[in-house]
């Protein structure tokens, strides 16, 4: 028998996999369908709530930190209560995990919620099929995170060859053998997957990777360190505007240890200054977006995420980042503006 209860989907994936992306995806193409979103984020800035740029049926903040430790379980519940209140409208929850969180700690936040109101959907993970193998080399905990996965989304597929996809699918199945496994780009994944897996647990005759039983079971088991125990975080908010080439620099060029920076970006130049920057760093790969402020004040936030990032150093350098440059430096924006992807 179907309950009528709404889905709750995690959305995980190492840092910079395209969680935002996948979810701006689903919400630009939910056709009518009003999606909830939870954003945690693990630094002291939530950008990704800055960027998510879809139509939501409301966005909520989860505390700063990887929320499968810094979040109350109980006013976890309660908001997750109050969204799938009848009244909301809503039609799912996705909850967009930190790119270091752990996906079962999340899992078994959301199954301990217990509300009549809402039904486990699924952990949606997103993998980056340009650094799977360095990660997971580094972090071989992301092969545990990807197992307890119901569905895999093996992202940015077009950065790498047809033989390349092949060899990461053979991979992931070794990792999870029984998830669908979706190759794409730009997270371009249909929507429709994301209200599936929660109709498959309404009622409760689907597959699973682990049982609810088995999940909650392992409460009593000892924890595995969690990833995010080795990554440290450092942050800039900041009314001043950014010296693009010292910011494309930073980007091209990160701190030791620095994996993931990201941040919206103030550029006080003509021409230039009702733009707002979104910059990103994957890994070193640079990629910049061209917004508007839309009557918010131009302001520079920038996070850096890393393992064994020293983050006294990395503040220091993003420090440098808005410090004004030559004024002479015309060409200066050229070095950020090189980067920027058009049409996409
Ligand atoms: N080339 C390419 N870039 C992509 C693709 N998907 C996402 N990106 C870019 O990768 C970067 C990271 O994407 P996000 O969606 O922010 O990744 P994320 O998993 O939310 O990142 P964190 O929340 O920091 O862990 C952004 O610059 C995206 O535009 C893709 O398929 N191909």
């Amino acid at each position: 028998m179907t309950t009528r209860a709404i889905p709750v989907v995690v959305l995980a994936g190492f840092l910079g996999a395209g969680k935002t992306t996948l979810l701006n995806h689903v919400l630009r193409y939910a056709d009518g369908r009003r999606i909830g979103v939870l954003v945690n984020d693990f630094g002291s800035i939530n950008i990704d709530l800055l960027l998510v740029s879809g139509q939501s049926g409301g966005t909520v903040d989860l505390a700063n930190g990887c929320m499968c430790c810094t979040t109350d379980a109980g006013d976890f519940a309660e908001t997750l209560e109050t969204m799938a209140a009848p009244g909301t409208g809503l039609d799912a929850i996705l909850i967009e995990a930190s790119g270091i969180a752990e996906p079962k700690a999340l899992v078994k936040m959301v199954l301990a919620a217990r509300s009549a109101s809402i039904a486990y959907g699924g952990l949606v993970y997103v993998v980056d099929a340009a650094n799977f193998d360095r990660t997971v080399a580094e972090h071989p905990q992301l092969t545990d995170h990807l197992a307890i996965a119901d569905l895999v989304v093996c992202n940015k597929v077009e950065m790498v060859d047809a033989a390349e996809v092949d060899r990461l699918a053979d991979r992931i199945r070794e990792c999870n053998p029984s998830a669908p496994l979706l190759p794409v780009s730009h997270a371009a994944v249909d929507p429709d997957l994301f209200f599936e897996p929660a109709e498959r647990i309404a009622t409760d005759d689907g597959p699973r990777q682990l049982t609810f039983d088995e999940l909650l079971r392992e409460d009593t088991e000892p924890e595995h360190e969690h990833l995010h125990g080795g990554f440290d975080s450092a942050a800039l908010d900041t009314a001043s505007p950014v010296d693009p080439r010292r910011l494309a620099r930073f980007l091209e060029r990160p701190p030791e240890g620095a994996y993931r920076i990201k941040g919206t970006v103030f550029v006080d130049l003509p021409e230039h200054r009702d733009i707002a920057y979104t910059v990103q760093s994957v890994g070193g790969f640079v990629r910049v977006d061209a917004g508007s402020w839309r009557g918010r004040t131009p302001a520079t936030s920038l996070v850096v995420i890393g393992a064994g990032l020293d983050a006294v150093a990395a503040r220091e350098a993003l420090d440098r980042v808005v410090q004004p440059g030559d004024r002479d430096d015309t060409n200066g924006i050229l070095s950020l503006t090189r980067h920027l992807i058009t049409g996409s």
